[in-house]
C-alpha cells in the first residue's frame, strides 16, 4: 500500500495536530480527503475503513516529509495490503510471505478456478505453505488464526456486498471496523493483533483479484474446524475418594487411623485425669491424709513433725525387725514372728484353713509383699522384686496363735507366660471365692493408677462369694497428698453400693511407713473377734 498513514499513538497524534504542511494529508472524519497516492476504489475502500477506525474524529500523523514509507499496522491501515494486491500496483514492500508461497497460492487458486472442489488438503497447503516460507510454527499458527478470521469475516461481507473480490477483504476491514468503534481505547493497544490480522488478509487474497470462491473455502474451513483439537488431559484427583488408592495410600491410611486411636486413647485418658481433678474429697478422708502424713512429703516436713527421718520408715517409726525392736510395734498380734509355712500352686495344694486368714491379692508389683514386710516389720521373709511376677504361687504366713498372712500371686501385666498367669488368676479367684478361713481380702489398689478392670472382675467376684475384702491404696508416698484423698474418695462413692466392700478405704507407703500403723489397728480387730 502507498497510503502513507502515519503511525498511530498518542505522539504521533499530537503532532497532526493543526501542523499540517504542505503536501501532507491527514484523515479528518471523512471531511478531509486523505491523500494515499492510491486511485479509483481502493482509495475510496481506504477512506472508509479508516474512517471507521477513527470514528470521524481521530486524526492521522501527516505524511513525513521525506517522502520515506512508514510502517503500517494493520490496526492503522488493514487495507495496505488490500489496496497493494487489489491493484497489483504501488508497492515497493515485500510482500509478508515470500515469492514461492506466493506463487503455491497462485497455483491453488488457479486449481479453483478450473471449477474443481478444494480439498481440505489444500487449503492446509495452503497454510502450511506460510509455515514453509516463514519456516517457523508461529507463522503457522497466525496463518491458521488468519484463514478463521477470513471465514468468519468473509461470510458477513459478502452477505452485504455479493462482490467475491470484497469477501475476505471488506469482511476483514469490516471486522476490525466493528471492533475499532467498539472502544478507541483498542487502538492503541493492538498493534500486534492488527499485525495478524494484516498477515491473515495477505493470504487470504494473494493478489490479483485472485479470489476463492466462498463455498469451497467455506468447506475447507468446516474441515479445518473438523480437524480433531488436541484435548488437555486434566486429571483430578479426589482426596477423599479410597476407592483407587495405591498400597502406600493403604499404609498411610492404617497409620491415619493407627494415630486417630492413640488420639481418642489420649482424649478418654485426658478426660479421666480431669474428672479426677474435680474430685473433692470429705473432710474425714482430708483429715486422715494429713494426720498420717499421707502423700508425697519432703523429709523436711516429717522432721518437723517429730520423726526420725534417719529410719529406712520413719512414719512407722520401728527401725529394725528385731525382737526388741518389734516390742514396739502397737499391736501386739504384729509384734509375733512372721514365717512362711505353705505354698500352692494349685487349689488341691492349700493348707488346711485351721486359722483366721487375711490375704494380700492385687494386681502384680503393686506392693503386697512389700506391705507384708512393713506391717510385721520382719524384712526378707516375703520376698519383693520391682519385677512384676515375682510371687507365682499362695504364700503362706504364720502370724502367732491366731492369725494367717496369705500373699497371692499378682494379675495382670507380670513377665510370665500368658497361659501361666491365666493359671494365678485362676487359682487367685478360686481361693477367694472358696477359702474357708478367709476372713479379709486386702485389695491393694495403686494409688497413682487407681482401679482396672481386672480388680473389678475380682471384685465382682468376691462380691458374689460374700467374701469381704476392703481396699487398701499402696505407694501414696510418690502421689500429692491431695491425690491421695481423691483416689480414696473415688474408691470410697464407686463401692458404696457393693455389700461385701467394707468401708474405710486404707492407706499405706510401704516405704515410708504411713498409714500402716491404722492398718495394723483394722487387721489386728479382725484376728482377735474372728471365729473359725
Ligand atoms: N515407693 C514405693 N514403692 C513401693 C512401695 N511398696 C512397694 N514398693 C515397690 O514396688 C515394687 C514391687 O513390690 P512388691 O512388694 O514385690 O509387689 P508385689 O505386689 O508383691 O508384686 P508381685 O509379687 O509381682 O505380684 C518393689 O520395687 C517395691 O520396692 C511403696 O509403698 N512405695
Ligand atoms: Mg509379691
Amino acid at each position: 500500500m502507498t497510503a502513507d498513514v502515519g503511525k498511530i499513538g498518542s505522539s504521533n497524534y499530537k503532532n497532526s495536530k493543526g501542523t499540517m504542511k504542505k503536501g501532507q494529508r491527514t484523515l479528518d472524519g471523512g471531511r478531509r480527503r486523505l491523500k494515499t497516492g492510491v486511485k479509483d476504489k481502493r482509495s475510496h475502500m481506504d477512506q472508509e475503513g479508516t474512517e471507521g477506525i477513527y470514528g470521524g474524529k481521530r486524526k492521522l500523523r501527516p505524511l513525513s516529509s521525506n517522502k520515506t514509507r512508514k510502517r503500517i499496522y494493520a490496526d492503522q491501515g488493514t487495507g495496505e495490503e488490500i489496496t497493494s494486491n487489489g491493484n497489483g500496483e504501488g508497492s515497493n514492500r515485500k510482500a509478508p510471505f515470500s515469492r514461492k508461497r506466493h506463487n503455491k497460492v497462485k497455483d491453488d487458486d488457479v486449481v479453483e478456478a478450473k471449477g474443481r472442489s478444494v480439498s481440505p488438503r489444500s487449503m492446509w497447503a495452503s497454510s502450511k505453505l506460510g509455515v514453509d516460507s516463514s519456516g517457523s510454527k508461529r507463522s503457522s499458527y497466525k496463518a491458521k488464526n488468519a484463514v478463521r478470521s477470513e471465514r468468519v469475516s468473509g461470510v458477513t461481507r459478502v452477505k452485504g456486498i455479493g462482490q467475491k473480490e470484497f469477501v475476505d477483504v471488506g469482511g476483514g476491514e469490516t471486522g476490525l471496523l466493528e471492533k475499532r468503534s467498539k472502544s478507541k481505547f483498542e487502538l492503541s493497544k493492538g498493534f500486534e493483533s492488527g499485525k495478524k490480522k494484516s498477515q491473515a488478509v495477505s493470504l487470504s487474497s494473494p493478489g490479483k483479484n485472485k479470489v476463492r470462491d466462498k463455498k469451497s473455502l467455506g468447506e475447507d474451513l468446516e474441515d479445518l474446524d473438523e480437524k480433531p483439537k488436541k484435548k488437555k488431559r486434566v486429571i483430578r484427583i479426589d482426596p477423599y475418594d479410597i476407592s483407587n488408592k495405591r498400597r502406600d495410600d493403604g499404609i498411610a491410611d492404617n497409620d491415619i487411623k493407627k494415630q486417630e486411636k492413640i488420639d481418642l486413647e489420649e482424649k478418654a485418658e485426658m478426660s479421666k485425669n480431669a474428672q479426677f481433678r474435680a474430685i473433692q474429697p470429705s473432710p474425714s478422708i482430708l483429715s486422715y491424709v494429713e494426720d498420717n502424713l499421707l502423700g508425697r512429703r519432703r523429709l523436711i516436713e516429717l522432721r518437723r513433725a517429730g520423726y526420725n527421718t534417719e529410719l529406712s520408715a520413719p512414719l512407722d517409726n520401728i527401725p529394725f525387725s528385731t525382737s526388741s525392736e518389734r516390742e514396739r510395734i502397737e499391736e501386739n498380734i504384729f509384734r509375733n514372728k512372721l514365717t512362711f509355712f505353705a505354698a500352692a500352686k494349685v487349689s488341691s495344694s492349700f493348707p488346711p484353713s485351721d486359722l483366721p486368714e487375711i490375704a494380700f491379692a492385687g494386681r502384680s508389683n503393686v506392693g503386697k509383699s512389700s506391705l507384708l514386710n512393713a506391717l510385721t516389720r520382719q524384712w526378707g521373709v516375703v520376698r519383693t522384686s520391682d519385677k512384676p511376677g515375682l510371687t507365682q504361687t499362695i504364700n503362706f504366713f504364720n502370724l502367732g496363735p491366731k492369725l494367717n498372712l496369705v500373699d497371692l500371686p499378682g494379675y495382670g501385666f507380670a513377665y510370665a507366660k500368658e497361659e501361666v498367669k491365666d493359671a494365678w488368676e485362676e487359682l487367685v479367684k478360686e481361693y477367694v471365692s472358696t477359702r474357708a478361713g478367709l476372713k479379709r481380702v486386702c485389695l491393694l489398689i495403686d494409688t497413682k493408677w487407681g482401679m482396672k478392670p481386672r480388680d473389678h472382675e475380682l471384685i465382682d467376684l468376691m462380691e458374689r462369694a460374700k467374701t469381704k475384702y476392703q481396699i487398701v491404696l499402696t505407694k501414696t508416698d510418690v502421689v500429692f497428698p491431695i491425690d491421695v484423698a481423691r483416689r480414696a474418695m473415688q474408691i470410697e462413692e464407686g463401692l458404696k453400693a457393693h455389700k461385701s466392700a467394707v468401708q474405710p478405704v486404707m492407706m499405706v507407703s510401704s516405704k515410708s511407713g504411713a498409714g500402716i500403723r491404722s492398718l495394723r489397728t483394722v487387721l489386728a480387730k479382725i484376728a482377735r473377734f474372728a471365729k473359725l
